[in-house]
């Protein structure tokens, strides 16, 4: 093995850069050439690398979003496009990609697998968390501490107010960082795909109006998940006001997807970087490096999009049968 490829792809997320590091310093060791792709697949299909050495990502280790800049692909969808990602994978003589992503960047390279001949591995890099195989993904203690800065300070203002606030984080079909996020803040309702598919207002105004008869007015805050509402937290707050349950819709966005990733993330990032370039060297194929109980470890890429990681549902369970008001 001589050279390997890298790319950065779907949503980023903080974190990505400390794993380029560790990643390119690796190779480094390992007398391996390193190009990196820019925008995700893209790069791959329309030749934009770049060489990476050690000197490229000096002092990245702290910084938020990619030095790769990321994307989503649609090509990739297409047989002509994997095909043609191949063939360009093939002419740089790449023994190897590694994609940093989510799963669904991972199905994209489980995709392109029949027509490269190198290896490929991944390393989970969403600020969702939902990838199997790995307790966490890079970014989602970064995009925790993000949300739960800002619910800390909605807080204030509700309880000044002795306000209602709906908090929208985000997690695409998740609910890894609202639960996180809805905990860690002491939230007094949590709304994610994990507790109900379907949203039922008068359970949660009757919610608000218990919380209230036990404590008299009140902040109350209810962290839910995006996507569990048709409209979003702005519309669900109309809905509920039109039962007298008057509340502010704070919607989080895409800040929980910036700045600089914290230490837990810098050192998951690390870990996952190096490790999975001396798997590479190893022989590892088709698998995702993955940290399980603090241990580092190869996990299969067909097995990461099953969604059979659960959410902690102690902590869910006391949520909503102790805190609840
Ligand atoms: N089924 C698929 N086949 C081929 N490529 C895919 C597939 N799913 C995703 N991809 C590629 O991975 C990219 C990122 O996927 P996405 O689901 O948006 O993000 P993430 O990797 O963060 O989950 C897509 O834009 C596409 O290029
Ligand atoms: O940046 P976009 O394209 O609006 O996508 C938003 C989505 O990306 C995410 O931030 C990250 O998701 P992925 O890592 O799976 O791409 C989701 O939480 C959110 O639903």
């Amino acid at each position: 093995m001589k050279r390997i490829g890298v790319l950065t792809s779907g949503g980023d997320a903080p974190g990505m850069n400390a794993c380029l590091r560790a990643l390119v310093l690796t190779a480094h060791a390992n007398e391996l050439e390193v190009i990196g792709f820019q925008r995700g697949f893209n790069g791959v299909l329309d030749q934009e690398y770049q060489t990476l050495s050690p000197y490229h990502v000096s002092g990245i280790i702290q910084d938020g979003g990619t030095l790769l800049k990321s994307a989503r692909c649609p090509a990739m969808h297409t047989e002509e496009g994997l095909k043609q990602a191949a063939a360009n994978l093939h002419d740089l003589e790449l023994d190897a990609l590694l994609v940093i992503g989510g799963d669904g960047s991972f199905r994209g390279v489980l995709e392109l697998a029949p027509y490269y001949q190198g290896k490929l591995l991944g390393i989970p890099g969403t600020i969702d968390n939902d990838v199997d195989g790995s307790d966490f993904s890079i970014g989602f203690a970064t995009a925790l501490d993000t949300a739960l800065d800002a619910i800390d300070k909605i807080r204030d203002t509700a309880d000044a107010f002795e306000r209602i606030f709906l908090v929208e984080v985000m997690g695409r079909h998740t609910g890894y960082l609202a639960v996180a996020a809805g905990i860690a803040a002491g939230a007094e309702q949590i709304i994610c795909p994990e507790l109900a598919s379907e949203l039922d207002l008068d359970k949660i105004a009757e919610h608000v109006e218990q919380a209230r008869k036990h404590r008299g007015n009140c902040s109350y805050i209810i962290v839910i998940a995006e996507t569990m509402y048709p409209g979003g937290a702005s519309a669900l707050a109309v809905d509920l006001e039109q039962r007298g349950i008057e509340c502010r819709a704070s919607i989080l966005g895409h800040i929980q997807r910036g700045g600089r990733p914290v230490g837990a993330d810098r050192i998951l990032a690390t870990k996952l970087g190096a490790y999975a370039v001396e798997q590479l060297v190893q022989g590892a194929h088709l698998m995702m490096a993955g940290e399980i109980n603090g241990k580092a470890g190869l996990y299969p890429l067909a097995l990461t999009g099953d969604k059979k990681k659960q959410v902690d549902s102690y902590l869910l369970r006391w949520q909503q049968q102790v805190a609840q008001y």
